[in-house]
């Protein structure tokens, strides 16, 4: 079988995680006889530079024509200057979201065994940890009309937030889903006390929960949660939330792993879906082969699950990372005493001949 995947490596250390993502890839493709090709395509600063356009209309038609699309990530402080509409986040990696029309981000916060003393909190916190965060990623506030104006004695911005209860709906309901597949348990993430919007959410979310009676759901608001992801976070299973309090939440989850290297995601509509670490271009370490890859090569495993249903590949690359770490390779963002440090290439090297080699 043959499976065509865009790859869109973006900038900083995009390019470098990337290419670990693929290369193992490529390792469970030999495996279990998948083909798996690939290509390239711009996007981001690189685009920009390029072709004078972050979201080149050849990287778009690319990645509609694919099974799959991997990125690594975009953005930097070269092209922080450019007007919105030319700078690699707003106008790239949002509209790429919103043209895949892929709604659901998951990002599943797992503490690996040999990382539990790896997090900045106290391994017994932490141990055992498996969290979903299921963020609601085209609407909301990022993708809301925005004006800036001058004023007397300064200026003033408007930002908007709309939600559809549609738009409420389908994530909610794909959370549920996934919620029923796993320990059954939905916290709602919100800011119901002061936002209308939160309290659409949370009446959609609860006429939702009608239609999943095996699913226990409580609600929360956002403060209480960030306080509560550092306190106990292994009291949640699944917590469903809006794209900005997601975007958030789901960057101090990754802490609680070990690292924001660690930490993949899967974006899922009804059509094509979208992989990509959930950290950014990390420019303070771009170019030195320090980056963690393990962030992008376990989203490569979310592909191989939730877009090509190859269950068993996936599940190879995550027990090769898990072999990996327990064997003591360390990227220096997990480095720990006694541990060997390895760079980024030599991290996807061993985790795609693990994957190889257990055949
Ligand atoms: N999906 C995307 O393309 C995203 C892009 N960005 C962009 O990335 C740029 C940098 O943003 P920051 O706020 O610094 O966030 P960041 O996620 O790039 O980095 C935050 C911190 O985590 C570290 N880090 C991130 N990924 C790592 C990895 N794989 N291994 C080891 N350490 C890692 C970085 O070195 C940095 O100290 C900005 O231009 C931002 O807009 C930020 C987040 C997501
Ligand atoms: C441009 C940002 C919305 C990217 C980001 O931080 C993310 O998706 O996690
Ligand atoms: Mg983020």
């Amino acid at each position: 079988m043959r499976y065509k995947v865009a790859v869109l490596p973006g900038d900083g250390i995009g390019p470098e995680v990337t290419a670990q993502a693929t290369r193992v890839l490529a390792a469970a493709g030999r495996r279990f006889g998948y083909d798996f090709s690939f290509q390239e395509g711009l996007i981001g600063g690189a685009a920009y530079d390029a072709t004078g356009h972050p979201l080149p209309e050849d990287t778009l038609s690319l990645c509609r024509e694919s099974d799959a699309v991997l990125l690594g990530a975009v953005g930097g402080p070269r092209w922080d200057h450019l007007p919105v509409h030319l700078r690699p986040e707003a106008g790239a990696l949002l509209p790429l979201r919103k043209a895949l029309n892929v709604y659901a981000n998951l990002r599943p916060a797992r503490v690996f065994p040999a990382l539990a003393g790896a997090s900045t909190l106290k391994p017994e916190i932490v141990r055992g940890l498996d969290i979903l965060v299921v963020r609601e990623l085209t609407g909301g506030l990022y993708f809301g009309d925005k004006r800036r104006e001058d004023i007397p004695g300064g200026q003033r911005v408007v930002e908007t937030l709309v939600y559809t209860t549609e738009e409420i709906r389908r994530v909610a309901r794909r959370a549920f889903e996934l919620a029923r597949k796993r320990r059954k348990k939905l916290t709602s993430v919100d800011k119901a006390n002061v936002l209308e919007s939160s309290r659409l959410w949370r009446e959609v979310v609860t006429f939702c929960a009608g239609d999943y009676p095996d699913v226990m759901v409580n609600h929360m608001l956002v403060d209480n949660c960030a306080m509560q992801l550092v306190r106990n976070p292994k009291q949640f299973d699944v917590l469903l939330t809006e794209n900005l309090f997601g975007d958030i939440l789901s960057d101090q989850a990754a802490q609680l792993t070990g690292s924001l290297g660690m930490l993949p995601s899967a974006s899922l509509g009804d059509g094509v879906g979208l992989y990509e670490p959930i950290h950014g271009s990390a420019p303070d370490i771009a170019g030195r082969q320090i980056a963690n890859p393990i962030a992008a090569i376990l989203s490569g495993a979310l592909m191989l699950r939730y877009s090509f249903g190859l269950e068993e590949a996936a599940a190879a690359v995550e027990e090769a990372v898990t072999a990996v770490l327990d064997e003591g390779y360390r990227t220096p963002d997990i480095m720990e005493p006694g541990k060997t440090e390895v760079s980024t290439g030599e991290m996807g090297r061993l985790i795609a001949e693990r994957v190889e080699r257990n055949g």
